[in-house]
């Protein structure tokens, strides 16, 4: 089977996300991509890196309205991301028009609560209760468009797939016992994710800012 772990490339240059992508490219699952990358890069760029042969995990959260992210998501359609986000909290018909917008074999999951927030920052958004409730919430609309999935923390991955079984599960926000949680703020060890329920894992720093990230994506590897 191969790895449940996307590494998070976050990057604006091309040639270092060429050479991490390179160097990971024997024991990671996929590579993501996000809004630092894309913003530099933009398209091309991702499918630069695509050809290195990796699945693509494209992370753009979009959010707007359903109009606006359906034809961006049609625009997107050439790349055959294998993920692409949406965020969970841009309502019903937004998330419908995405997932029909995607190609069939992209997995369209909604973004529930960052994993940068805790409660106080969800407050502070007009958001009253836990990150727990909210993700709970999101799930379930996102399953009621007809996503594929969401993305979550470790912590609420558990509860959400008690109520969608066949549902596919992100999780970021990932760290190794004695891995720096920086700026994420509900984190998990990759073997609690895996255990809780994560159908992938969402790695970056923990392996990108590594000496050898190769070596570090499979020491983590051999936790799991
Ligand atoms: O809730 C979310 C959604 C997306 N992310 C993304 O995952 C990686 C995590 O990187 P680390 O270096 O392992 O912290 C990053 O690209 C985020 O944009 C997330 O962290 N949380």
């Amino acid at each position: 089977m191969s790895s449940p772990i996307f590494v998070a490339i976050d990057t604006p240059d091309l040639e270092r996300a060429r050479g991490l992508a390179k160097a990971i490219k024997r024991h990671a699952g996929g590579i993501k991509l996000g809004l630092e990358f894309f913003a530099a890069n933009g398209p091309a760029g991702v499918a630069e890196i695509a050809h290195l042969g990796l699945p693509i995990f494209l992370d753009l959260k979009l959010h707007d309205i359903p109009n606006t992210v359906a034809k961006a998501v049609q625009a997107l359609r050439y790349l055959e991301p294998a993920v692409l986000t949406v965020h969970g909290a841009g309502g019903q018909a937004m998330l419908e028009e995405a997932k029909a917008a995607a190609p069939a074999a992209t997995r369209v999951v909604a973004v529930t609560v960052l994993t940068s927030l805790d409660e106080d920052d969800l407050a502070a958004t007009g958001v009253n209760g836990s990150p727990h409730d909210q993700v709970e919430r999101l799930a379930r609309l996102a399953k009621s468009a007809g996503l594929d999935g969401i993305v979550c923390s470790g912590n609420e991955v558990k509860a959400a797939r008690s109520g969608w079984g066949s549902g596919f599960f992100v999780v970021p926000g990932i760290r190794p016992v004695e891995g720096s949680s920086a700026d994420q703020k509900r984190v998990m060890t990759p073997r609690k994710a895996m255990d809780a329920g994560a159908s992938i894992l969402v790695i970056g720093r923990p392996v990108t800012a590594a000496v050898d990230p190769d070596e570090a994506l499979r020491a983590i590897a051999a936790t799991l």
